[in-house]
């Protein structure tokens, strides 16, 4: 699962260079075995030819006889031993062992790369096109894919019964195609899987146009022939109930799927994330003009330093109040917190609402460590720092959650609280529930990757060093779900948060009025 965090990515990297430098050895090897063979081939002929110019005088000559019959022998053993030598084994053994201890990516990752990659294209509203040619939002940044790559992203879409996104890459690999002078894939290949593609989407005529084509190239495509006959059969029986009127059976065996498995998910909900993501919608203008900036000095008796260089806060929304505290975290902690935090990291889980299990998810792609306060005096520091900003107690707060996201990383919208359904959360700790989150931005992101409350329209962005802090709970301990909140999908650059959950037991006394009106909650 190398594909859900951006640091293990960077050690394909090496993995690649090995695998390069060994291929040059191993061409190298070929080659001299190849120039030798050659060596051996010019002398053949050179004899061959000679002894072709009179062909008995040649073999009467007992020189030539002894040389005759010793190319046919010893020499020509050597040429087959030649022949012979397996160069490749080695090397394929010498990969073997590398697999050992150098990261390969596994089938696993090549699907969930594709899947991320078909995941931005539709949060981010790419087209195949412009992806296609290395273009993020109109930015060039990466080499263009060719056929190839097009067809085998089509293909993880199509394992994957995304018929959608299969259609998409399998147009754009026939598109690339017909530019490519070394052609990188087979045409027929691509038609077969767009002719199935679009019969699964429901246009049978198209599949059946497709399967023509198809056929034209290779006429004798078993699976073609026998898919144009399902085809023109389903396209006949339609025609027939139609001319009987018989609206029930209109749409014979044409089930049409849904642009993509997520879009069974509530259509509303994901069109409005998926609008905070783009940036086309902003909190309301009736909530930012009431937003101010402050200076915020904390517990001055504790920590004298606030009085000098008191919190810069700015708010970013009134009920629930989401607080944005600048500079917050220096550079030389984060490369701390990172530095521990990267060896430790494992894909991050999400529990099982009905069965309490912790379990990966789609919907969440991160790599995440946790990290105690004594391991680090930096990490202390952070903690202190939280306690300083909320006025909160950190007896009762977890680890610090260090988190990366990788390729078109995310986590969807979800409740930093335990809901009173779910099974288990936070029991074991025995501190009650989350009351309120403090999300660091341990770095800056590129494109996308922004944290987006759905139901109060508001999105933050990461900045390096500021952090962002609210209330999960009302003051009665209900759970506030307008903090419905997630992580947008990256979609370029490296994303680095990290998270200090602060309980519920320990800030009886704490929870300070004047920082946070708390309405009576209405709707849980
Ligand atoms: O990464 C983000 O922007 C939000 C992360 C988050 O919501 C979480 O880890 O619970
Ligand atoms: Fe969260």
């Amino acid at each position: 699962e190398l594909y859900t965090a951006l640091v293990d990515l960077e050690e394909l990297l090496s993995t690649e260079s090995v695998l390069i430098n060994t291929l040059e050895v191993y061409i190298n090897e070929q080659e001299q075995r190849l120039n030798l063979l050659r060596r051996y081939a010019d002398a053949y002929q050179n004899q061959h030819d000679i002894a072709s110019q009179d062909m008995q005088m040649y073999v009467s000559n007992p020189i030539n006889a002894y040389l005759l019959v010793k190319r046919l022998t010893t020499d020509w053993k050597q040429v087959e031993a030649l022949m012979n030598t397996n160069v490749g084994k080695e090397f394929i053994a010498n990969i073997t062992s590398y697999r050992q201890h150098l990261k390969f990516p596994s089938d696993e990752d090549l699907n969930g790369a594709a899947v991320a990659l078909t995941r931005l294209q539709d949060t981010y509203r790419l087209d195949t096109s412009s992806l296609a040619r290395g273009e993020l939002n109109g930015i060039k940044y990466s080499s263009e894919l060719n056929a190839a790559d097009c067809f085998e992203l089509g293909r993880q879409s199509y394992n994957n019964e995304d018929y959608y996104h299969t259609q998409l890459w399998m147009r754009e690999a026939d598109t690339r195609l017909g530019m490519e002078a070394n052609e990188t894939v087979e045409r027929s290949d691509i038609l077969e899987y767009l002719a199935f593609s679009t019969f699964k989407q429901g246009n049978v005529h198209l599949a059946l146009d497709l399967t023509n084509k198809l056929l034209d190239l290779v006429p004798s495509h078993a699976r073609a022939l026998g898919n144009k006959v399902y085809y023109e059969d389903a396209i006949q029986k339609t025609n027939l109930a139609k001319r009987k009127g018989d609206d029930e059976s209109e749409d014979i065996s044409m089930e049409i799927s849904p642009k993509n498995q997520r879009d069974l998910l509530d259509p509303v909900g994901r069109d409005l994330y998926e609008q905070l993501c783009r940036g086309e919608v902003m909190t309301p203008v009736e909530i930012l003009s009431q937003l101010k900036c402050f200076y915020h000095h904390g517990d001055t008796v504790r920590n004298k330093f606030t009085i000098l260089a008191p919190f810069k806060v700015e708010e970013a929304y009134t009920e629930p109040r989401l607080l944005i505290y600048h500079d917050v975290m220096s550079d030389e902690e984060i490369a701390t917190v990172k530095k521990i935090a990267q060896p430790r990291f494992k894909r991050a889980t999400v529990q099982n609402s009905k069965t309490g299990e912790l379990e990966t998810a789609q919907y969440r792609i991160s790599k995440s460590a946790w990290l105690k306060d004594e391991e680090h005096k930096h990490i202390a520091a952070v903690c202190q720092r939280v306690e300083d900003m909320t006025g909160l107690t950190m007896t009762t707060a977890e680890e610090l959650q260090v988190v990366n996201y990788g390729i078109g990383g995310h986590y969807e919208p979800h409740f930093d609280f335990a809901r009173r359904e779910e099974i288990n959360a936070f029991k074991s700790l025995g501190t009650g529930n989350r009351i309120a989150t403090v999300l660091f931005y341990m770095s800056d992101v590129a494109q996308g990757g922004a944290t987006v409350f759905p139901s109060i329209k508001t999105a933050l962005w990461p900045k390096k060093g500021t952090a962002a802090f609210w209330y999960n709970l009302h003051a009665s301990g209900d759970g506030d779900r307008s903090t419905r909140h997630a992580a947008c999908p990256v979609l370029a650059g490296s994303k680095w948060v990290s998270n200090k959950w602060i309980h519920e037991r320990g800030q009886e006394f704490r929870r300070p009025c004047g920082l946070e009106p708390t309405p009576i909650e209405l709707t849980a």
